[in-house]
């Protein structure tokens, strides 16, 4: 390699490893003739994800949002909010008769949230392996929860766990126009298109 270095330049060497990272490394435009990423089922998919107070107070926002970037999901919703009771009750409404729901509304709302919504493929799933088990005790070390804390009660993030549920919490956090569409120039690099 430090032979075929010094006989070619830059250039010509990443042309002669490959074609494909020519095409990555002059810019974002997609070349003509390859698939939208509208045609590869899944890339859209959204999930809501929050950072509870815990994760704010304990300022790990940047550091949650990191992960998301550097998977290679992409950000179309963030917002800072203080939750409403209203709010809670709809989001975490199937927990309504469990014996730690006073706790977790109090949890909620003492102090900011931060919620996001991250889109790609299969997001809901995955985001779901990244943020690991509700139990931190249970979560896997790699894992927001299995890295970042120690108790169900105090768990400092939410992801949706189903399509269903996504949408639902999507449309219940954000409205239309808080949520942004844009094009991210690594599709290639991302979905290999
Ligand atoms: N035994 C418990 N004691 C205290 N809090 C709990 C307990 N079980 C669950 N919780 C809280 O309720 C939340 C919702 O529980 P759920 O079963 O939906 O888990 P989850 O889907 O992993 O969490 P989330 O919905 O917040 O992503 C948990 O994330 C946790 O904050
Ligand atoms: N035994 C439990 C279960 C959940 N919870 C809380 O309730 C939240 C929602 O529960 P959930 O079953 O939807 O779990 P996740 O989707 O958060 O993993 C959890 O994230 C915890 O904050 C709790 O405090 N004690
Ligand atoms: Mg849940």
């Amino acid at each position: 390699m430090a032979m075929m270095q010094r006989c070619f330049s830059n250039r010509i060497l990443q042309q002669f490893c490959s074609g494909t990272q020519v095409t990555l490394l002059s810019g974002c435009h997609r070349a003509a003739g390859r698939r939208s990423l509208s045609s590869v089922p899944g890339v859209r998919e959204r999930t809501l994800i929050a950072i509870k107070p815990d994760g704010v107070q304990r300022r790990l926002v940047g550091q949650i949002i990191q992960r998301f970037e550097q998977r290679g999901f992409k950000l179309v919703g963030l917002k800072m909010l203080q939750v409403s009771d209203d709010l809670l009750s709809q989001h975490y409404g199937q927990l309504r008769t469990k014996p730690f729901y006073p706790g977790l509304l109090q949890y909620m709302t003492s102090g900011p949230v931060v919620a996001m919504v991250w889109e790609g493929y299969k997001v809901i799933e995955s985001s779901r392996m990244m943020v690991g088990h509700t139990n931190p005790a249970e979560a896997q070390p790699g894992t927001v929860r299995g890295d970042f804390s120690i108790h169900v009660s105090r768990n400092v993030v939410h992801a949706s766990d189903s399509v269903e549920g996504a949408q639902r919490e999507i449309q219940l956090w954000f409205k239309g126009k808080e949520l942004l569409n844009w094009e991210c120039c690594d599709h290639a690099s991302t979905f290999g298109l």
